[in-house]
This record gives C-alpha cells, sequence and structure tokens, in this order.
C-alpha cells in the first residue's frame, strides 16, 4: 500500500508574494533583511510588482500546487495533513508549522518550490526551518521535519519541462534549427553562492541546469523532429554591479543570438517551477522587450505549474523518502548523468560562500539531531 509513516503531515515550502500594493515594501524588506541589496534595486523590483497591481502570481500558484498536491495524494490513499508556508510572507512557515502541530502532527516531510540546490533553494529554506523549530521549541512545540530531496532531474520535472519546450516551438510555428535556437533560463546567483553549491555535490547550480537542459533538448528535439541549438541564460541579478553573478544575462544571450543569425527565439525558464514575477516580468515583460526591439518572434516556454507528470512525480518523491525513512530501499529515479540528491544534506552542504560557516543552523542535515529531540 501506499504509505507515508513515519511522516504525519506535508508541507508546501515556497518563497512568498506581495498580495497588494502595501504589501510590496514589507514583503521586499523581508527578503533582502541582511543581505545588502542596494536600496535603488529594491525601488526597481518594487516598481516590477506595482507593475502588476501589488500583487505576485506566485501565491495563487502555490495555492494551485497544494490543491494538486492534496489531490494526487488522495488520489494514492495518503490522507494525511497538507499544509503550505512561506519564507518572506503570510502564511508563514512558522505559523503552518504551529498549525501542523497543533493538529497532532510531529513529523513533517517538506517539499520547497526550488528544485535545485543552492544557497538560495535548499540551505537558505534550511535555515528557516531551523529558525522555526527553534521558535516552536520555545513554545513547547516539538516537531521534526525532514526535506525530499531536489527534484530538478526528476523524471516528473522533465518531462514537464520537455512538453513545455515542445508546446513553445509549436506556438512559433518555426522548427527548431540556428534560425529559431533554445534558451533555458535560471535565476542568477552571486558566483561565490554557484561555487560553493558544488562543494560536496556532484554538481553546481549552473551545472545542474546544465544536465537537466541536455536532456529535456535531446527529448524534445526528439518530438519535433529536429536537433535544437541551445545555450543556458540567467535572469534576475541583484546585488551590487562589482559583484560578480551568474552570467550571460538572458537579454545579452538573445541579442548575441540574433548577432549570430538567430531570428526566432524560444525561452524556457527551467530554473523555475511556476510562473511568479521573475518569469512574468523578467521574461514576459523585459527580455520580451529586447526580442521585439530586434523583431524576432519569441515564445516562453510554460513552467512545471501543476502539470501532472510535476505534481504525480512530487507525489513519488515523498512517497520515496518515507519509504527511505522506513529503512527500504525505494527507486531513486532521475534523468541525465548527476543521479539522486542526498536525502539529507551533509552539513557543509550549499553555504553561501564556499568553506565559509555563517553559524546559522541549518534543519535537515546530518548535524541537526539536536535541533529535533522532542
Ligand atoms: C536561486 C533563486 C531562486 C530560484 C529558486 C527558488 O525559487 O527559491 C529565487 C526565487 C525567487 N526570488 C524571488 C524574489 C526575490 N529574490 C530576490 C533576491 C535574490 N534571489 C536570489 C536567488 C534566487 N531567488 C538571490 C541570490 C537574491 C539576492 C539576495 C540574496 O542573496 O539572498 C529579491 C530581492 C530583490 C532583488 O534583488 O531582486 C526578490 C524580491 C521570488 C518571488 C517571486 C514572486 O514574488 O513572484 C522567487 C520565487
Ligand atoms: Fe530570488
Amino acid at each position: 500500500m501506499t504509505d507515508l509513516n513515519p511522516y504525519d503531515a506535508v508541507l508546501l515550502l515556497s518563497f512568498g508574494g506581495p498580495e497588494k500594493p502595501e504589501d510590496v515594501v514589507p514583503f521586499l524588506r523581508n527578503v533582502t533583511a541582511g543581505r545588502g541589496i542596494p536600496d535603488s534595486r529594491l525601488e526597481e523590483v518594487g516598481e516590477h510588482y506595482y507593475a502588476f497591481g501589488g500583487r505576485s502570481p506566485i501565491n495563487d500558484q502555490n495555492r494551485a500546487l497544494l490543491a494538486a498536491l492534496r489531490a494526487e495524494l488522495a488520489e494514492r490513499g495518503v490522507t494525511v495533513p497538507v499544509a503550505w508556508g512561506n519564507r518572506n510572507w503570510d502564511p508563514y512557515l512558522t505559523d503552518s508549522l504551529r498549525e501542523l502541530h497543533d493538529a497532532g502532527a510531529r513529523r513533517v516531510l517538506t517539499l520547497v518550490t526550488s528544485a535545485y540546490a543552492s544557497y538560495s533553494g535548499c540551505r537558505q529554506y534550511r535555515e528557516d526551518i531551523a529558525a522555526a523549530l527553534g521558535t516552536l521549541a520555545e513554545e513547547g512545540r516539538y516537531l521534526e521535519v525532514d526535506k525530499i530531496r531536489p527534484y530538478f532531474n526528476a523524471p516528473g520535472f522533465v518531462e514537464a519541462n520537455v512538453d513545455a519546450v515542445v508546446g513553445a516551438y509549436e506556438r512559433l510555428g518555426v522548427p527548431p534549427s540556428p534560425d529559431a535556437p533554445l534558451v533555458f533560463v535560471t535565476h542568477s546567483i552571486p558566483t561565490t553562492m554557484e561555487v560553493a553549491s558544488g562543494v560536496g555535490n556532484p554538481a553546481s547550480y549552473s551545472g545542474q541546469h546544465l544536465d537537466v537542459a541536455a536532456v529535456v533538448a535531446s527529448r524534445a528535439a526528439e518530438r519535433l523532429g529536429a536537433s535544437i541549438p541551445w545555450e543556458l541564460a540567467y535572469c534576475s541579478r541583484s546585488g551590487t554591479p562589482f559583484t560578480p553573478w551568474t552570467e550571460p544575462d538572458v537579454g545579452r544571450s538573445v541579442t548575441a543570438l540574433h548577432a549570430g543569425g538567430a531570428r526566432h527565439v524560444v525561452l524556457a525558464p527551467i530554473g523555475f517551477i511556476s510562473d511568479h514575477m521573475e518569469v512574468i516580468y523578467d521574461l514576459d515583460t523585459e527580455a520580451r522587450e529586447v526580442a521585439d526591439e530586434l523583431g524576432m518572434p519569441m515564445e516562453r516556454a510554460a513552467t512545471a505549474g501543476t502539470h501532472p507528470a510535476f505534481v504525480s512525480g512530487l507525489v513519488d518523491l515523498l512517497l520515496e523518502r518515507a519509504g527511505s525513512d522506513r529503512g527500504e530501499v525505494p527507486e531513486r529515479p532521475t534523468v541525465g548523468v548527476l543521479g539522486p540528491w542526498h536525502d539529507v544534506c551533509p552539513s557543509g552542504c550549499c553555504y553561501r560562500q564556499a568553506g565559509v560557516d555563517s553559524g546559522v543552523p541549518a534543519a535537515c542535515e546530518r548535524s541537526d539531531a539536536m535541533l529535533t529531540v522532542a
């Protein structure tokens, strides 16, 4: 039988986003607390949100994913509560965990809305979990939280992205070729974070993307009947101009492809799982302006969203993790060459800066037993 034992609750853990104009500034303060992001960048990012009525689509997308996960779990006979909590906005992680605790949960299995391993997509969420568990322990509420492995190379996520690339070329109406190349896009991160993401892992953040991109491109090419020239670009750089971040920016990439003779382009945001602000602003608004100015028809591939293969793949990962925890040896399917990531992070995994232990406690790693003693 399908069984989430020993876990008695599931938590969808995400970034959070503002829901109305008054939320924008306090949300940005939460995101950037102690991060050294210049005020000018914050004002600029605030404008992105105001341009969409002060509301990020991310919360509604998480509500939809939550509903889809509940339905898929129920379909498989798993009836545990499934909650949703955020790092930066209501519903906050601590409140969601408190509610789960008070409803009787003691062992919670988390999945974060970030598919790749890096400080921003892995350790930072684990730091938030540790902080929340600390707060709850002070209240006399004890919980243990585990997290599923990063799922960028899980078959369901990849299948959703293959469908998305095929769909984008169909809308473009032009087959893939050097005239119509594919640009995979993900969130830029500081190069120090990029280096740190590879320490103790089979590949760094960008290496993980390259591995998935190669598979997505070749499977989409098979379905489209033409090979796909592709590259990886980045969006949403912040920080000061003096700090190096992963490059090229997607706008530069599109411009360079045009200069090299391309006259159409497809963007595939494989770094993101839903059409949140980074996608609708940085790609659908900013990158589209670049393509429009060049007179280059552009299609943007869908994100995984609530694609059935993605949702059912996430449930597979929850069940897989439960099986491992029971001492079974479940299959851990992946695509590409890197293989499955660790279920439990090694203690030095995904620092913000390689070799620099910030001293901030992080949950879901090998040395966190103390945090979870009930
Ligand atoms: C790798 C990565 C992901 C993908 C993985 C994942 O999904 O987690 C991601 C997702 C997201 N990032 C988001 C929003 C923001 N990220 C910021 C800032 C930063 N992101 C970073 C990295 C990432 N971010 C980094 C290294 C910074 C610099 C500050 C720091 O070093 O920590 C800032 C501050 C202003 C700015 O500088 O842009 C904002 C507002 C939203 C919400 C969108 C919405 O509201 O719809 C989402 C899903
Ligand atoms: Fe971000």
